[in-house]
């Protein structure tokens, strides 16, 4: 129960493990591939913001902030397993093997953007908001059915627990002891509506309590402590031990959509004492000898170059296509629409 409500971390934010002993946890590939997908993922956000502003993509919502969250709790994930992820987990379905062309094509509207790569188990990203817990929750039932020992992780903001969508998809998981994990980052906000207005909990972890379900809250700007506490619910996932809710608490550091302007609604200098999370990793690099200059100029110069390629790629296709505002919901379009779609038509026809 103690969990639900204190913050567990690994390394502060000067990048010093809080218990030395947690050393022998740390492996030297995991440090590297967290510097690396954490540098990917921040590089790709800031070239979609910077695409966004010039036109050349559609209305983007940037992870800045939350890139340990993201990453920790994917790298941790096996090929096989699948993530449900909202609008702003592209960091986290990154990591998890989608595509980074597709990625900018997603933001600038083409339907190619909403297909993964073959054999990766990543949904498409829900922009309503908790729908993909429930589904999470029922593939990760089918995967139990079928006697495999694949997970389901869904992805979800503070926000996203007060819709009955995440109530309903914790009471049914509990129910039927399935190997999902409800990750949560917990960035303070939704939209511009502060967890405080969003509800009386103080925590989102004890939200599992209710249902039964082992929780715990995080520093989810602590790449290694999401990591590991990740690694500990697949591994009670796996064995048939049910589900985990984790909260990893954030930040988001930029606007919540390209289309808004925080300043509006959050208060002057709120924020200003978290450290980012990169920054953060690359202290405890440099502090415990994991840090080669050669090695990080190779991974900055692969990033860079693996960004400007998937840009080039996307600049590559038609612009989006209209016809796809109506083709991908309904297997028939309703009346409305049809009126719609043949009255843009005309006037594009100038009739
Ligand atoms: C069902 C539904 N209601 C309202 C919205 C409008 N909406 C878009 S994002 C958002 C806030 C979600 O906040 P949170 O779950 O904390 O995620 P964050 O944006 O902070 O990552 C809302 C209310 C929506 N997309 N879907
Ligand atoms: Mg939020």
């Amino acid at each position: 129960m103690g969990e639900a409500y204190s913050i567990k971390r690994i390394i502060d934010e000067q990048g010093n493990l809080i218990d030395a002993n947690d050393k022998s946890k740390i492996d030297q590939q995991i440090v590297h591939d967290g510097y690396y997908h954490m540098y990917r993922i921040r590089t790709f956000d800031k070239k979609a913001k910077s695409l966004q502003r010039q036109g050349r993509i559609g209305t983007y919502p940037p992870f800045e902030g939350q890139e340990a969250a993201q990453v920790g709790s994917a790298l941790a994930l096996g090929a096989e397993d699948w993530i449900f992820p909202t609008y702003r987990d592209h960091g986290a379905m990154l990591t998890h093997g989608s595509d980074m062309t597709r990625t900018f094509l997603y933001w600038n509207g083409r339907v190619e953007g909403c297909v993964p790569p073959a054999g990766k188990k990543i949904f498409p990203a829900a922009v309503p908001i908790a729908t993909q817990l429930p589904h999470a929750v029922g593939a990760s039932w089918a995967e139990k059915r079928k006697g495999t020992t694949n997970i389901a992780v869904a992805y979800f903001g503070d926000g996203a627990t007060s819709e009955g969508d995440f109530h309903e998809g914790l009471n049914f998981a509990s129910v039927f002891q399935t190997p999902t994990i409800f990750f949560n980052q917990n960035n303070g906000y939704a939209i511009s509506v502060p967890f405080e207005r969003q509800m009386h909990s103080k925590t989102v972890a004890q939200k599992a309590v209710a249902y039964d379900i082992p929780s715990v809250r995080i520093d989810g700007n602590d790449f290694l402590v999401v990591f590991l506490e990740m690694q500990i619910a697949i591994e009670r996932a796996r064995s048939g031990g049910g589900p985990t809710l984790i909260e990893a608490v954030t930040w988001r550091t930029g606007a919540h959509t390209t289309a808004d302007d925080p300043t509006k609604y959050r208060p002057e200098g709120q924020g200003a004492k978290v450290v980012d999370p990169i920054i953060r990793f690359e202290r405890f690099m440099k502090n415990y000898g994991y840090w080669d200059e050669n090695q990080i100029e190779a991974i900055h110069n692969r990033v860079e170059e693996e960004v400007e390629a998937a840009v080039k790629e996307m600049e590559s296709y038609p612009k989006a296509n209209v016809d796809d505002l109506f083709n991908h919901v309904f297997a028939e379009l309703p009346a409305p629409l049809k009126e719609q779609k043949e009255s843009y038509f005309q006037l594009l026809r100038g009739e």
